[in-house]
């Protein structure tokens, strides 16, 4: 684990949230530092994604608080994001008529301050603007394993470059957390191992990731910390390791002997270094410019 610093930068306390007669939260508290990675596991309707939804403002909790860098969370997705949360979803939400380019601007846009002014008449500062936002898009682009698709339809891309453009749309933002709800959903082995890259790439960037995925080999491989949701309230959390050989997540979720489960895990390991494709590799020496925010 790289964390560097002992203040949480998100911190979730007792979040609960309730719809109608279903509690879907129980007290639901997490810790991430900068630059960790944290795995949600559990099972189908555990509440993961609902969690999610009250990390990112589309919910307001029924009780307790989403604190980033110790400022409570506003309940509105625009300003959580410029707060510094940002997301992708289970399901890929792309803008499929437009293009790679224009998608990761899109998320860009939430970091530009032009006035009203420059934007009306479209003045110097204005296409200043524009022009540094088209080059770190056109990073990040290169950061997830996209560069020379920029002027792709989004709708044209491979599904696995679709979640990766998901995820530069995301970083656009400029995050101190990254929210990732399934991402290598559909993938095949090669594409989950090069989202594993990424993620990793990411982590290295000193933002720090939420993962929810239901592939565990992936996510106790990919993961420093691991919290495990059954029915809307934390079952179990700690390394992956301890997590997955607690009796009760093996009940629950693993069903299989802690063995099985570290036969799996150290299998796909092997495999995943065999196979690492060349894609994510370069990412790390083209780093986006920590300078270029607008
Ligand atoms: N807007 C809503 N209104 C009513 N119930 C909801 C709403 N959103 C989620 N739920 C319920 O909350 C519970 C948790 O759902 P959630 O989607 O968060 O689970 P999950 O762990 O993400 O599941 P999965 O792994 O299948 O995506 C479920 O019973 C779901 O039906």
């Amino acid at each position: 684990m790289t964390a560097t610093s002992n203040a949480p930068v998100l911190a979730a306390s007792n979040v609960t949230m309730v719809f109608g007669g279903l509690t879907a939260l129980k007290d639901v508290n997490i810790e991430l530092h900068e630059g960790q990675i944290l795995g949600l596991i559990g099972p189908n309707g555990a509440g993961k994604t609902t969690f999610f939804n009250c990390l990112t403002g589309l919910y307001t909790p029924t009780r307790g608080s989403v604190r980033l860098k110790g400022r409570t969370l506003p309940s509105d997705p625009a300003q959580v994001t410029v707060a510094g949360v940002a997301r992708t979803f289970q399901n890929i939400r792309l803008f499929p008529s437009m293009t790679a380019l224009e998608n990761v601007l899109v998320g860009r846009h939430s970091r530009m301050k032009q006035g009203p002014i420059a934007s009306l008449f479209h003045g110097p500062s204005f296409k200043k603007g524009e022009a540094d936002a088209r080059t770190r898009c056109l990073e990040l682009l290169d950061f997830v394993g996209l560069s020379g698709l920029d002027d792709e339809l989004a709708r044209n891309l491979p599904y696995g470059d679709q979640r990766r453009l998901e995820i530069a749309r995301a970083l656009a933002t400029d995050p101190a957390v990254l929210l990732l709800d399934e991402p290598t959903a559909g993938m095949n082995p090669q594409e989950t191992e090069a989202a594993r890259q990424l993620i990793l790439s990411i982590r290295e960037l000193g933002i720090a990731v939420v993962v929810i995925e239901h592939d565990t080999k992936f996510i106790f491989s990919l993961c420093d910390h691991v919290s495990v949701l059954v029915q809307g309230e934390l079952l179990v959390e700690g390394s992956p390791e301890v997590v997955r050989g607690d009796p009760r997540v093996i009940e629950a979720y693993l069903g299989k002997p802690p063995e099985e489960v570290q036969a799996e895990v150290d299998a796909y390991a092997a495999e995943s270094s065999a196979e690492r494709t060349s894609i994510i590799e370069p990412i790390r020496d083209r780093r986006p410019n920590e300078g270029g925010q607008q």
